[in-house]
């Protein structure tokens, strides 16, 4: 703590800071660090540049080739100045790129963001968020007793859950356009080859384990979740269960069980009952596949507890964990050993595999 003490003087210290400037050795890092704080600081006005780019249709168009100024303009609806401001702004933070002329073009991260449908919806739903985060510090005093723009979404989170059709119908969709690229984390880092049957709980609009079924096409399926999201799934390959993991006992027979972005969703307390309710489904040696993006991991730590930890807290219930805490709760449900197995991209999920 004394030795932390002693940086936090010396980095706050003006000398220090203007000797970091002058020293040639010093500066490139000196750059870095006072970039990465700019960054901190001006965030918030980068994703709402973000979303006017996708809101206006802009990165869509952009998607199909490049396009001049006054199509982007009659496109979003906005006068050529606020056009070219918009432009300049995506520039800057890499959506787009201004090629020659009037005529723009996506840029890196726009050009990676065009083919992907579930980072587009968030970004969409991420309106939701801010509205919530209007007053941070409010947020926090509130103690997640008043009911937010998030809880009203996610109708099973909040004091008041209550079975809402439609509300079920808008985040399963959100939940279905977002899988993909974590179904192939899962797919990839994990074999599901050794397994008969899989259960998938929580399985929404059964996204996931269509993925499972097309790369594994021997395996029964099942999924589990609650009664308004499966009335929605029509009959097929997968057998549907519907119920609460908190009030009704889980189907048994299969021999392995996933739980894919559930658990985060969870208070402790909650969680803990889940897994106890899986436990008691599975036979001794049967398995649990946790998948979830989790705090403290290396390299995407603000994903973790900055953005799940804040995002969570305005659902109203659930928290992000890290692996030992995760590995903690396994032991406490019955679990008799559990551990860790790497992603390619865990900013998108992590994975944890437990055995009954
Ligand atoms: C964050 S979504 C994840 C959906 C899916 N696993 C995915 O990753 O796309 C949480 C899911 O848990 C389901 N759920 C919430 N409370 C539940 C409960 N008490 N019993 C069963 N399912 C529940 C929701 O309906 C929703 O489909």
């Amino acid at each position: 703590m004394r030795l932390l003490g002693w940086r936090n003087r010396i980095l706050g210290s003006a000398r220090f800071q203007r000797h970091a400037a002058e020293n040639p050795l010093l500066r490139p890092i000196a750059r870095r660090r006072a970039g990465a704080l700019f960054d901190l600081v001006a965030g918030f006005t980068y994703s709402q540049v973000l979303l006017c780019t996708v809101e206006s249709g802009c990165v869509q168009r952009l998607g199909e080739g490049p396009a001049d100024a006054d199509e982007l303009a009659r496109l979003a609806g906005l006068s050529p100045d606020a056009t070219l401001r918009l432009l300049r702004a995506a520039a800057a933070i890499g959506i787009v790129e201004h090629v020659a002329g009037d005529w723009w073009m996506l840029g890196r991260h726009g050009a990676a963001l065009h083919g992907n449908a579930g980072a587009l919806a968030m970004i969409r739903h991420h309106t939701l968020l801010y509205a919530d985060l209007a007053d941070p510090l409010a947020l926090l005093r509130a103690d997640r007793a008043r009911p937010t723009a998030l809880s009203h979404f996610w109708s099973y989170a909040g004091r008041a859950a209550e079975a809402d059709p439609q509300r079920a119908g808008a985040y399963s969709q959100l939940m279905s356009a977002s899988q993909a690229p974590v179904a192939q984390e899962v797919l990839a880092a994990y074999d599901l080859s050794r397994h008969a049957s899989l259960l998938d709980v929580g399985g929404g609009q059964g996204t996931f384990l269509e993925a499972v079924g097309a790369a594994h096409p021997a395996l029964r399926l099942g999924l589990f979740d609650l009664p308004e999201v499966t009335a929605r799934l029509e009959a097929g390959r997968v057998a549907v269960h519907p119920g609460s993991f908190f009030e009704d006992a889980l189907p048994r027979g299969y021999d392995c069980i996933s739980l894919v972005r559930i658990l985060h969703d969870h208070d402790d307390g909650p969680a803990l009952e889940i897994l106890r309710n899986i436990r008691a489904a599975l036979e001794p040696g049967g398995t649990l596949l946790i998948a979830e993006p989790m705090a403290d991991t290396p390299g995407a730590e603000a994903m973790g507890d900055a953005y799940f930890g804040f995002y969570l807290w305005a659902m109203g219930q659930g928290r992000p964990r890290t692996a030992k805490e995760i590995r903690s709760m396994l032991r406490d449900a019955g679990f008799v050993r559990s551990r860790r197995i790497a992603a390619r991209q865990p900013i998108i999920t992590s994975l944890m595999v437990a055995v009954a």
